[in-house]
């Protein structure tokens, strides 16, 4: 694997050089056959195993942490960065694209502050089965290529062992890199040469000029709300959606306390450390306008207002139009007037909620659905009979000039996932791997390779969870 090195070679200021720690006794827990695959990469081998540890390191590659701020919970931190990342330098894959190849738990760093630079298997797992399932989902990500464990101690409530995730970013540039040169080092030049760089390397049909700096804030507007139109449409809670956590591509970024909704609670939240919601399962499209005020705040010495303000106006209707467009899709309608089919949506989302029905579940019945049929299996799951065929009346009419039946339920079936990342799925791989035994842990990230397909005998897997697993809630000690 050949490494470039644009982003050190070209932003001096923008990052510190490190040296990975190691881990002791590192074994192979995770390898994304696909990401490796796209970079061409050979089944792991022991060289890799060294590398991707950090027991040895690549020849020739300067390996650095970033700097970067970030407003988290809506306070301002003004000095962050790579706490426990390490980034090796960007490898091309088959498609001629660039990917960044960083070591998350790899040990210290200039920006660990009172942190021990760790991940533990928990959570570098986590990382890795989400991003791979958000991948094969459809849903715009980072992506993880491997997962190594250790008998390294680390200590977090209890001892736990260390481990790394291999993470493969498109770009690690986050909202919090330009806060940080206008809000620390108020360099104008500083902040000009990371927005030429992100433009040459990520938008490069815009040139770096005052129009060209217009249309790219549009642009990162538009692809950070058409990225949480997906987890919407998908019942995905972020959970710490920190302008730090925010890349700069509008690709889900840093997987944590993350939980996929079992059953659908609009005001959901994931994360222990929020009790009061900011970054609940509705609160999202919110926080994603919120956290991209704070961008184009630190965009305005570079930037005129108006061009800032012009691009923020664009967010509504961008998380609208790609909402609206992915939840036709799942219900197999026709496009009718905004107002029309977002109240259809709507009813569907109270009729889940009043009814405590699965998310998931609820929606891959519509593959199910026979159009024109008086009938809908889902009437079933409901306590209120009333409330569904209200809603059910609305929708019929609605799935019309259906030519091939078969046909339209295969689209919804494609556009419905019947397997999921459930948190309690994840929690007992999870405990499985702890205790030795890797099998439940493939297995799982085996399924979500392929989560529209029926996989006949894995049905299990696409169950409610039990009463111990109906929003499990993840520590953030991560
Ligand atoms: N164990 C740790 N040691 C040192 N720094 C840490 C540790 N955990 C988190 N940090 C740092 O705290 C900040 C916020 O953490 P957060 O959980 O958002 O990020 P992360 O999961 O570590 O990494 P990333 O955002 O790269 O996925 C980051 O700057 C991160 O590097
Ligand atoms: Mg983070």
């Amino acid at each position: 694997m050949e490494l470039r090195q644009d982003f050190v070679n070209q932003l001096p200021g923008a990052y510190s050089l490190v040296e990975p720690e190691g881990l002791d006794n590192p074994r192979w827990l995770m390898w994304s056959q696909d990401a490796a695959h796209m970079l061409n990469l050979a089944e792991p081998d022991a060289n890799a195993l060294a590398v991707f540890s950090g027991n040895a390191r690549m020849q020739d590659a300067s390996y650095y942490a970033q700097v970067y701020a970030g407003h988290q919970f809506g306070g301002y931190s003004p000095r962050l960065g790579d706490g426990r990342a390490m980034i090796l330098g960007e490898a091309k894959d088959i498609h001629g694209e660039f990917w960044d190849i960083a070591l998350k738990g790899a040990g210290k760093t200039p920006y660990s502050r009172h942190g021990d630079g760790k991940a533990v298997l928990r959570s570098a797992v986590r990382e890795f089965l989400a991003s791979e399932a958000l991948y094969h989902l459809g849903i715009p990500t980072t992506r993880a290529l491997a997962v190594v464990g250790s008998d390294t101690p680390v200590w977090r409530e209890t001892q736990e062992t260390g481990a790394i995730t291999v993470r493969l970013a498109r770009s690690h540039i986050r909202f919090g890199h330009f806060e940080y040169i206008t809000h620390g080092e108020q360099d104008r030049g500083r902040l000009r040469e990371l927005v030429n760089f992100t433009i040459a390397h990520h938008f490069p049909h815009l040139e770096a000029n005052a129009s060209g700096y217009k249309a790219w804030f549009a642009e990162v507007v538009r692809l950070t709300a058409e990225m949480i139109a997906h987890w919407q449409a998908s019942g995905f809670a972020h959970g710490v959606m920190n302008t730090d956590n925010m890349s700069i591509l509008g690709d889900t970024f840093d997987f944590g306390p993350f939980s996929f909704l079992d059953t659908y609670q609009e005001g959901f939240i994931c994360n222990h450390s929020d009790p009061h919601g900011r970054y609940a399962f509705d609160q999202q499209p919110g926080i994603g306008l919120w956290n991209l005020q704070r961008l184009a705040q630190a965009l305005v010495p570079l930037i005129p207002s108006d061009d800032l303000m012009a691009g923020l106006n664009g967010y509504q209707q961008a998380l609208v139009d790609k909402y609206l467009q992915l939840m036709r899709n799942r219900l197999g309608i026709v496009a009718a007037d905004e107002g029309t089919d977002l109240a259809l949506v709507g009813g569907l989302m109270k009729l889940m909620q009043n009814n405590h029905l699965d998310y998931t579940n609820s929606m891959r019945a519509f593959a199910g659905f026979e159009p024109g049929a008086m009938e809908f299996a889902l009437r079933d799951e409901c306590r209120d009979t009333a409330e569904f065929d209200d809603w059910f009346s609305a929708y019929r009419d609605r799935v019309n000039g259906v030519a091939d039946a078969g046909d339209w339920q295969r689209q919804r079936a494609a556009a419905n996932p019947k397997y999921i990342l459930r948190n309690y799925l994840a929690q007992q791989a999870i405990e499985a791997a702890e205790a030795g035994d890797n099998q439940p842990l493939e297995t799982l990230y085996q399924l979500l390779r392929n989560p529209f397909d029926e996989q006949a005998d894995m049905t299990q897997y696409a169950r409610r969870p039990p009463d111990w697993g109906e929003g499990l809630i993840c520590s953030c000690s991560s």
